[in-house]
């Protein structure tokens, strides 16, 4: 993804971002037809909410779709830290003024005023500029944390707590403001169960592993190694994820394994150690763990292709001694 910054921006806005795709986007006919999806939900004016297990690509596709929405965006990530301040904002300090009148010098009138100063946090400035949210894991944020997005997305007002200063203390939200949120219902390690009243206010759409010939383009896009090479490593990562019984196999794996690859000149061949020792650091098993796959795919690519050829001229033949 590109970042573009806004030279126009207000100081407000400058901590936000334009975003474009980058060169390395991989735009299959899967992922547009994710992005669509939620496109027709956004611009009905619902929030959209991103699900599926990890390195499914669910970011990647949020910051495609907001892309799409030319809005600028603001990014938040959920934490087990969060409080509702980190959303919207907070009291940041007191400006204090003293009036000291002596101008009948036998009477001294002072006069002294406090005010509270406020900064808007994230979720505010994106609610009153009309920006993009994006929630990244919003469920590993506490769900009390949450509670000002129900209001927000629900009555397109977001309530300010006492120590905002101005004299409303609400902000009505821009019509061009959007959510996107993301979220891995698989995961349990340091996730909260998000409140049902703010699901309710989102519609689900499942990202589910991706396809594998858009994991064998991604894998090759992210990394430059060869579709051919993407293709054998895309396939170990499928067999990962067959047997496995612990942490799940990821795209993010496929790409690490091809980087590794492509910046030592190695190639996916039983016989380069470099393979095997990513295989095995990578996907924790070792490559003969793997071993069915050795026979079909863990071939040099050019022996395979070799093969293909004499496949194909064996069938050819055959034909022609049937006519
Ligand atoms: N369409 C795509 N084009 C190019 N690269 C992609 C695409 N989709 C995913 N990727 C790459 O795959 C990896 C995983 O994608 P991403 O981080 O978006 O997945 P995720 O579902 O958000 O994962 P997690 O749940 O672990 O945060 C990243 O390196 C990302 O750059």
């Amino acid at each position: 993804m590109k970042i573009i910054r806004d030279p126009s921006d207000d100081a407000q806005q400058a901590q936000n971002v334009n975003v474009a795709a980058s060169d390395f986007f991989v735009a299959t006919p899967e992922v547009d037809r994710i992005t669509r999806r939620a496109l027709a939900y956004l611009k009905a004016g619902y929030s959209v909410h991103l699900s599926g297990p990890a390195g499914s690509g669910k970011t990647t596709i949020a910051f495609h779709i907001a892309a799409q929405l030319a809005r600028p965006v603001t990014m938040i990530t959920g934490d087990h830290q969060m409080t509702s301040a980190d959303l919207v904002g907070s009291a940041s300090g007191i400006r204090k003024m003293r009036l000291v009148d002596n101008y009948v010098r036998s009477v001294v009138r002072t006069e002294e005023q406090q005010t509270t100063i406020w900064s808007d946090n994230r979720l505010t400035s994106a609610c009153r500029y009309g920006h993009t949210l994006i929630y990244d894991e919003f469920n590993r944020t506490p769900p009390e944390a949450n509670t000002p997005l129900l209001s927000v997305l629900a009555e397109g007002v977001l309530t300010l707590p006492k120590a905002h200063e101005g004299t409303q203390n609400f902000v009505e939200v821009h019509p061009d403001f959007r959510a996107i949120f993301t979220s891995n219902p698989e995961e349990y390690v340091a996730v909260y169960k998000a409140a049902d009243a703010l699901l309710d206010r989102m519609i689900n759409v499942r990202v589910d592993l991706l396809d594998e010939d858009t994991e064998r383009q991604i894998v090759s896009s992210r990394s430059g190694v060869s579709p051919e090479v993407a293709g054998v490593i895309v396939a170990l990562i499928k067999r990962a994820r067959a047997i496995e019984d612990g942490a799940r196999a990821s795209i993010r794996s496929g790409i690490a394994i091809a980087r590794i690859l492509a910046s030592s000149a190695a190639s996916p061949t039983p016989e380069d150690e470099v393979f095997r020792w990513a295989v095995q650091d990578v996907l924790h098993r070792s490559l003969d763990e793997l071993l069915p796959m050795r026979e079909e795919l863990i071939q040099p690519v050019s022996t395979r292709t070799e093969q293909a050829a004499q496949v194909s001229t064996q069938a050819t033949a055959k034909a022609r001694s049937r006519k």
